[in-house]
């Protein structure tokens, strides 16, 4: 992703990287590495996009807690389309309510570290958040008398090859299923999208945020 929005600043004349004096701090690395990002944000009291995923429970308290003292956009897929996704998923499964099962499938490349993807779960919270409730998450089965909990939430991670991140959330009703799906086909959608939030963020005051601030009302 580095590399990817070092080209999307480069086709961008309001854009410059500066590691040192930047306005905004971009973070797309690994959970280890979030902890200090953070605090460099802080440090220089600028805002800062976390557009890393595979973060634990604490990792994300910690996010909370620093949206006190600085803005925040906490983003597990900075893509215009999977924003609109989202409130499409939440809208379904308002509609559809608890007699629909809801699974989440994601595909994504040979070196993805983290299962389910940040998106898949993003998407998983749109649907629990339209159904009125907190998502109850079902992993990837696999053995014997796993019929499934009634009203959870499915997840599926497949790997391979160079696949930039595909999505499906899957309604399945009685004699018939609807699919949501996106289809990922080149890292520059997250890139553009993470400079859309860079420019939202650098004039926000202190908080918490997420691409539906940055895209406004879909
Ligand atoms: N929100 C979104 O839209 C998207 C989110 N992502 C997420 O962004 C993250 C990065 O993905 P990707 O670019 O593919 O991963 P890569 O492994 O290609 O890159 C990770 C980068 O983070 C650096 N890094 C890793 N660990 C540390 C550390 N402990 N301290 C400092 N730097 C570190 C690496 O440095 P070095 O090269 O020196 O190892 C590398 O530059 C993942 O969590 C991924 O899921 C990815 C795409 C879109
Ligand atoms: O690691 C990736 O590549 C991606 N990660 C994000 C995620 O975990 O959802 C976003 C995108 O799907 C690509």
């Amino acid at each position: 992703m580095g590399k990817a929005i070092a080209a999307a600043v480069a086709e961008d004349d309001s854009f410059a990287l500066d590691p040192d004096h930047g306005d905004v701090i971009v973070d797309f690395s690994a959970p280890e590495a979030l902890a200090g990002s953070l605090d460099r944000a802080v440090r220089a009291a600028v805002p800062i996009l976390v557009g890393t995923t595979g973060l634990d429970d604490l990792a994300i308290r910690r996010i909370e807690e620093t949206s006190r003292s600085i803005a925040v956009l906490r983003a597990s897929n900075t893509s215009l389309g999977v924003a609109l996704l989202e409130e499409l998923v939440e809208r379904a499964a308002r509609v559809l309510g608890r007699g629909w099962d809801i699974e989440v499938l994601e595909m994504h490349h040979r070196l993805k570290r983290d299962a389910p993807s940040g998106t898949a779960l993003s998407l998983g919270d749109a649907a629990a958040r339209g159904r009125g409730e907190t998502m109850r998450k079902e992993d990837s089965r696999s053995g014997r008398d796993l019929q499934r909990m009634e009203g959870a939430i499915g997840f599926a991670s497949l790997r391979g090859g160079t696949v930039v991140g595909d999505h499906d959330v899957i309604f399945a009703g009685t004699e018939e299923r609807l699919v949501l799906s996106h289809r990922a086909d080149n890292r520059m959608i997250f890139a553009r999208g993470a400079l859309a939030a860079a420019r939202f963020l650098a004039t926000q005051k202190p908080g918490l945020y997420s691409m539906r601030d940055v895209v406004g009302a879909l």
